[in-house]
């Protein structure tokens, strides 16, 4: 069976939604700070970290890793550290356009297939009480860029271009091709 290397409820509930057998074991990699690096090869590493790190534990199984970073103005954004960082997040994404990358790595004992997706997302004016509204849910805490597009975020959305999942945290269809290319079983 599939092994999914996430400690995140979204990837769960996105390979559930589509019907895909999996177990879960969260990867203990220690993710990389994310500052001054090429977002592709940043997000594209930290997939292969996860997924190699819950590899190494099951022999002869295929793993499944992902990673999710925001990208604006040559800046990357992770997941928030705490609410201060999450305003200052939101005020930089509010009235223009960021890039969603995630990073995606199925991996069983040395091989190792990887890809990177991304979506552009367009975000409407964000008011500094809106903003502190909307940090004060706890929604933004846990999240790459410190909003959930599939949350009260939603309403921050203008228009997206590319897979919506993707911002979510997997982008379903990309996975369904690299699981097929690489015959899992699932
Ligand atoms: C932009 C965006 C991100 N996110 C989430 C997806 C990821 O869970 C998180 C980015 O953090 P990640 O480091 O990619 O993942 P994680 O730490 O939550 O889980 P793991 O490393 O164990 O797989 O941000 C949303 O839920 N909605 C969004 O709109």
């Amino acid at each position: 069976m599939l092994i999914l290397a996430s400690g995140s409820p979204r990837r769960r509930e996105l390979l559930t939604q589509i019907g895909i057998a999996y177990m879960v074991n969260p990867s203990s990699y220690k993710e990389d700070s994310p500052k001054k690096k090429d977002p592709v090869k940043f997000v594209q590493a930290q997939a292969v970290g996860k997924a190699c790190d819950v590899a190494s534990i099951y022999p002869g199984q295929w793993i499944l890793g992902a990673d999710t970073i925001v990208a604006v103005d040559g800046a990357i954004l992770g997941k928030p550290r705490n609410t201060k960082e999450a305003s200052v997040m939101l005020h930089t994404l509010s009235d223009r356009k960021h890039v969603v990358y995630t990073g995606v790595a199925l991996v069983r004992d040395g091989e190792i297939h990887s890809r990177v997706v991304e979506t552009k997302v367009w975000f409407r004016h964000l008011t500094d009480s809106e903003i502190a509204q909307y940090v004060a849910s706890g929604e933004p805490l846990d999240k790459a860029g410190a909003y959930g597009i599939q949350g009260r975020a939603a309403a921050f959305v203008d228009k997206i271009n590319g897979s919506y999942t993707n911002v979510v945290g997997l982008p379903l269809s990309q996975v369904c091709k690299m699981l097929r290319k690489a015959k899992v079983d699932v």
